[in-house]
């Protein structure tokens, strides 16, 4: 299985700090590596990877202003369409603009959906909503309006959060510095709770920052440290009493959570959005409506288990888990894509379909036949792959074998039969202008068809 990973280019795949859909890509390729499938990586120039990397863009345009993301945007996108056809799935990270791409290749293309940023872009998911497949990332973040081939929860890397069976101290925030990820109201919480309150994350919304989280750092009781890499963020995380999470929207889904859980320190969320999916409630965390609620819950959290916490993660929230969901994904998907087409005497698929000509993989089972038809606008060539056919030609009956082939002009009546105990298979290759189903006049018919 030939795949084109196609990761956004904000940040490095994987990021350095923030950026988690390029953390989502790069858990997968790799996960995907590891189960020896052939993957090819496009992302940043910079990025980091195990399968094959292609990029047009040096380093993510969140990184260096001088890089213009919509130049590099569209040349990153055609780039892997442009080579479209070399893979078995095209595998899209980056959104819709993607989408309107998919035209330029036979190959599927699946789009994981890692959020709606606004409801204006649903026109362009609902109008390839039929050509593309489309993975949801939690059951709250599908739309009514699009069909999916599943919903697949992101998995973490365990190995890179340490589980700390101890309780810590401090309440910690982690995540974009933004009124969506209210740390407005964390710091309400440790305020009236007289906890301690780390914060780390990049500031997304600098007003909010300087208005609303800044006036109450005091590096004591509310200390702001920044964006933070893995390593810190293990030691920030497993050293927490909670992971407060007081969401200003419905978040489609929340890595920070997940990775508090795995080092074993339960989260206090809002519950919104993805939050009673990942969040087992008096089990692992708390889901709380209203800042309130959230400062009775703080107490509570001191009689959770947190092996009980690790113990969700490791069952429900694995890259193994995840890895094994879209594999099943991509399997499914490219049998549908090979364009198989079922029939009452067997099935086809397309091979190849031009313009000038379309091949088509012909299987007859045991016994079956055709019905009796000519074409108005297509000859048709047939070479025989396996088992024995008698072929009608304009009333007369032809034995055929393995190897042997015949011509049907345009407007030539016939038939195929499978006359042998195993499958019929052959090589069907059709020339003329047009080679829809619907230029098919049947005479007769074993299946009332005519
Ligand atoms: O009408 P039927 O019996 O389903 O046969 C349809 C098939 O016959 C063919 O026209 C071959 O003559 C195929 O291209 C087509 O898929």
């Amino acid at each position: 299985m030939k795949i084109a990973m196609l990761s956004p280019i904000a940040w490095r795949t994987p990021p350095r700090h923030y950026g988690p859909w390029e953390n989502v890509v790069s858990l997968l390729t790799e996960g995907l590596v590891r189960r020896c499938m052939d993957v090819t990586l496009f992302a940043t120039q910079d990025s980091m990877t195990r399968a094959r990397l292609q990029g047009v863009c040096p380093r993510g345009y969140e990184e260096d202003d001088h890089i213009q993301p919509k130049v590099f945007e569209c040349l990153h996108i055609a780039n892997v369409f442009e080579q479209g056809d070399a893979f078995d799935l095209i595998h899209n990270h980056f959104d819709y603009l993607p989408l309107t791409y998919s035209g330029m290749t036979q190959t599927p293309v699946l789009t994981t959906i890692h959020g709606f940023s606004s409801p204006d872009i649903l026109p362009v998911y609902k109008k390839y909503n039929n050509r593309c497949s489309y993975v949801a990332i939690s059951e709250a973040d599908k739309s009514p309006d699009l069909t999916y081939a599943a919903t697949i929860h992101h998995g973490i890397d365990l190995g890179q959060f340490t589980f700390r069976p101890e309780q810590g101290d401090y309440l910690l925030f982690l995540g974009r510095i933004h009124p969506d990820k209210g740390t407005a109201q964390c710091i309400e919480v440790a305020q009236r709770t007289g906890r301690k309150l780390i914060i780390a994350g990049i500031i997304q919304d600098q007003t909010y920052f300087h208005t609303q989280v800044k006036p109450h750092v005091d590096g004591s009781r509310i200390v702001y440290v920044g964006s933070v890499g893995p390593q810190q963020r293990d030691k920030l995380m497993g050293g927490a009493y909670a992971l407060l999470h007081p969401i200003d929207f419905d978040e489609p889904f929340g890595l920070s959570v997940v990775e508090s859980m795995a080092c074993g320190t339960p989260v206090v969320a809002f519950a919104r959005g993805s939050m009673p999916e990942i969040i087992v409630h008096q089990k692992t965390g708390f889901l709380t409506n209203h800042v309130d609620e959230m400062v009775q819950a703080i107490d509570l959290v001191g009689d959770l288990d947190r092996g009980a916490c690790r113990q969700w993660v490791e069952e429900r929230f694995s890259v193994d888990r995840m890895v094994t969901d879209y594999m099943r994904v991509y399997e499914t998907i490219i049998r549908q894509s090979r364009r198989q087409d079922h029939r009452p005497w067997g099935f086809y698929e397309v091979l190849a379909d031009k313009p000038d000509h379309k091949v088509k993989r012909i299987t007859v089972y045991p016994g079956q036949r055709l019905s009796y038809q000519r074409h108005f606008r297509r000859s048709e060539h047939w070479y025989l792959m396996q088992g024995t056919a008698v072929i009608t030609r304009n009333g007369q009956d032809i034995r055929q074998g393995p190897g042997q082939s015949l011509d049907l002009p345009v407007g030539t009546w016939h038939r195929i039969r499978n006359a042998g105990p195993d499958n019929l298979v052959f090589i069907e290759v059709q020339t003329g202008d047009y080679f829809g189903e619907d230029d098919i006049e049947r005479r007769e018919d074993d299946y009332g068809r005519v």
